[in-house]
């Protein structure tokens, strides 16, 4: 008995397939790969069996299999189509050139290559060591979980732990000038420490100023609902330059409950605080568990009087707590990593907690600082 082959209109299915395949997103660029022009030739044979070509902004696309996969299941759901093969091509450099112009072109619809409606939240210290990127990292991975489109800036140029705390360790890619984030557990990275190696290099005031400069210009961050800045340790001059580039940015200081850390925290946010920066509020970490008076190795009340001193609210309360510890170091921030305590809740509610309304800059005097 003969079998019957099902015959498709071939040209119905390739378009199907290329609006299909067209909509996936880029996973590091976040747009429709049609837009980005990264569709190439798609085929279609008279029985279904479908290739069609990717092209890839560069050889060595870190995500180039996830990519494969979702452009894969998209075209598997097309009807007619009955087998898939994703092929990748590299860009041809002017088609590159091109991109790198529309991403710069289109960073989101803001000012700055973040989006329009994102809150920027700058997170300082006074003093090193205080745990200032384990709370950056922690509240950006909560408010992903949560749904939010986020992203962080390390400027912690000589402390750049980021890398380390989302497990990052290769470069991001770079398309003639504009670089793209590397995302981890749902954030979009963007830190110096993912250009230097082990060397220490001496960053210099001006240095620094252009460095946050191309941070904010150079990095195509897409639309973003919150960017967490994590500043250096200090008493505050890298978040001046911060609100000169970002003039509705708010500040998040963290302190231990030491009265060492929180004298230099005050200085840091009344500096901020003076130039007019809204502060969103203050962080205690490394404070004591409420049942146990051992436990507080570095005193009680820092974060409450920082908070008193600064007119702010005192956000949260972070106890010491060794997961806190072994995920920064295994690289995935605790409040994702599936080990409750008291510590992850409480940074999951300091993270609800935070206004990220963008503070209206109506009646208030700017800094004009130089970069
Ligand atoms: N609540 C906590 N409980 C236990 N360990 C913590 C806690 N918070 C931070 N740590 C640990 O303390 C160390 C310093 O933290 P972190 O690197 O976040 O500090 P930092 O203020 O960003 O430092 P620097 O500005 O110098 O880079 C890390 O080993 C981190 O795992």
């Amino acid at each position: 008995m003969l079998r019957r082959r099902t015959v498709i209109d071939v040209d119905a299915v390739r378009a199907a397939v290329q609006s299909a395949a067209g909509q996936v997103e880029d996973p590091e660029i976040h747009q429709p790969l049609a837009e980005l022009g990264m569709l190439g030739d798609v085929r279609v044979s008279r029985t279904g069996h479908t290739r069609i070509q990717v092209r890839l902004t560069t050889a060595a696309c870190p995500l180039k299999t996830d990519l494969g996969a979702a452009v894969a299941t998209a075209v598997r759901s097309v009807p007619g189509v009955s087998t898939v093969e994703v092929d990748f091509d590299v860009m041809p450099p002017h088609q590159r050139m091109r991109l790198a112009g529309q991403l710069r072109s289109h960073t989101g619809d803001g000012p700055r290559g973040y989006g329009s409606r994102a809150s920027v939240v700058a997170v300082a210290s006074g003093k090193g060591g205080v745990g200032k990127s384990t709370i950056t990292a922690n509240l950006a991975a909560s408010l992903a979980a949560d749904g939010q489109r986020v992203g962080i800036l390390d400027a912690d140029v000589w402390g750049h732990s980021i890398p380390q705390l989302f497990g990052v360790d290769r470069p991001p890619v770079a398309m003639n000038g504009m670089m793209l984030p590397i995302e981890a557990h749902g954030v979009r990275l963007m830190s110096t420490g993912f250009f230097v190696d082990d060397e220490p290099i001496v960053w210099r005031g001006p240095m620094l100023d252009k460095a946050l400069q191309q941070f904010f210009d150079d990095v195509y961050w897409g639309e973003l609902d919150v960017l967490f800045v994590d500043l250096p340790p200090g008493t505050g001059d890298v978040a001046l330059t911060l609100l000169g580039l970002v003039p509705h940015a708010q500040l998040v200081v963290v302190t231990t409950p030491q009265l060492a850390a929180q004298r230099v925290a005050y200085r840091a946010g009344r500096m901020a605080a003076d130039a007019r920066m809204r502060i969103a509020g203050v962080v205690e970490n490394m404070s004591a568990a409420e049942s146990s008076a051992e436990s507080a190795v570095f005193g009680t009340g820092g974060g409450a009087r920082l908070a008193e001193q600064l007119a702010t609210p005192l956000l949260g309360r972070v106890p010491l707590d060794v997961i806190l510890r072994r995920s920064g170091d295994a690289g995935v921030p605790a409040v994702i990593g599936g080990e409750e305590s008291a510590a992850t809740g409480e940074l999951g509610r300091i993270a609800g907690a935070i206004d990220l309304h963008r503070p209206t800059l109506v009646g208030r005097h700017l800094p004009i600082i130089p970069t």
